[in-house]
């Protein structure tokens, strides 16, 4: 699949300035260098666009985003490495600071960049079921870069956010409900757009520049420390990689992703 159709933005059937924008990377939407690529296209286009707000979603019917995908840390290729997180980082101040009204309809499960990607969201509707949204990075052997932990900051209480980064924590829906990370539960995946455009509405009769440029006030510590240390934090990823340990976890990982599909049949 050419990079062209990782992501599609369509207008909403009933309103044109709303873009429903979905990741289509079978199977799992998992983000790699080209789907990170196309998003960040995606959000330069919708930015010019008459667009005025968007909701993000996926094409698989469990899975919103299955986070960074972790071939693109296993084993890399360091210049490519050192290009994905430069596109992680600029995928994420673009989709955070958007002057756009954003929501994440949550069709699936959504860990660790699966769960940036929603949380760098103005709203998010969730589609019941046995799925689990959260940063799972320490079970993985890895660490989540600081603007992971300011972005979920900016969802819920540090407290909460302390405890789910050290433990891992992937959240149920109705967990993630409890402690604020999602704002709504959905009944399907029509259910939670039709809920993100609940929540756009609210914004009919307030005039866009004032409001963007509220958000991007309560939002600016969050990326204040990113856009002041972008080399730095991609310096310290491809260093990360590069230690045997880290790269043992994640061998580990994709061992367990792999028989855990053979357990099942
Ligand atoms: C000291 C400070 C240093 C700081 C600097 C370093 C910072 C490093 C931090 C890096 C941050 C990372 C954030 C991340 O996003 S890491 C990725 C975390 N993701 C996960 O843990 C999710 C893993 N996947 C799953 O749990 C499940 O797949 C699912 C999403 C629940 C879906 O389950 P389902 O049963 O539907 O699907 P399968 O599990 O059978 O998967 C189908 C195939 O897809 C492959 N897969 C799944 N997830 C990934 C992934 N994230 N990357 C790559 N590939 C993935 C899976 O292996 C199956 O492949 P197969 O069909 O070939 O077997």
């Amino acid at each position: 699949m050419s990079s062209q159709n990782l992501v599609t933005v369509t207008p909403d059937k009933d309103n044109d300035e709303i873009a429903i924008v979905t990741m289509q990377r079978p199977p799992v939407n998992s983000l790699n260098l080209e789907l990170l690529q196309a998003l960040s296209k995606t959000l330069d286009e919708l930015s010019t666009s008459d667009f005025r707000a968007m909701v993000l979603t996926s094409a698989s019917p469990t899975v919103f985003s299955a986070g960074l995908d972790i071939m693109e840390m296993y084993k890399p290729d360091l210049k490519r490495a050192e290009q994905f997180w430069s596109t992680l980082q600029d995928v994420w101040l673009k989709l955070f600071e958007s002057n756009l009204i954003t929501a994440a309809a949550i069709n699936g499960h959504a860990p660790a960049g699966g769960c940036l990607l929603a949380m760098s969201c103005e709203y998010r509707a969730m589609v019941s079921g046995k799925y689990s949204i959260g940063l799972n990075e320490t079970a993985l052997g890895i660490v989540a870069p600081r603007w992971f932990m300011d972005c979920m900051l900016n969802t819920i209480s540090q407290r909460e956010a302390e405890i789910a980064l050290t433990t891992g924590k992937l959240f149920s829906v109705e967990e993630a409900l409890k402690v604020g990370l999602i704002d709504e539960t959905a009944k399907d995946k029509e259910d939670a757009i039709n809920k993100c455009l609940g929540f756009i509405e609210k914004f009919e009769s307030i005039p866009p520049l004032p409001r963007s440029m509220t958000k991007q006030k309560f939002r600016a510590n969050g990326v204040q420390w990113l856009k002041a240390n972008k080399q730095a934090d991609i310096d310290e990823f491809v260093h990360f990689l590069k230690f045997p340990q880290v790269q043992q976890s994640l061998e580990m990982y994709i061992h367990m992703l792999k028989s855990k599909q053979n357990k099942s049949e």
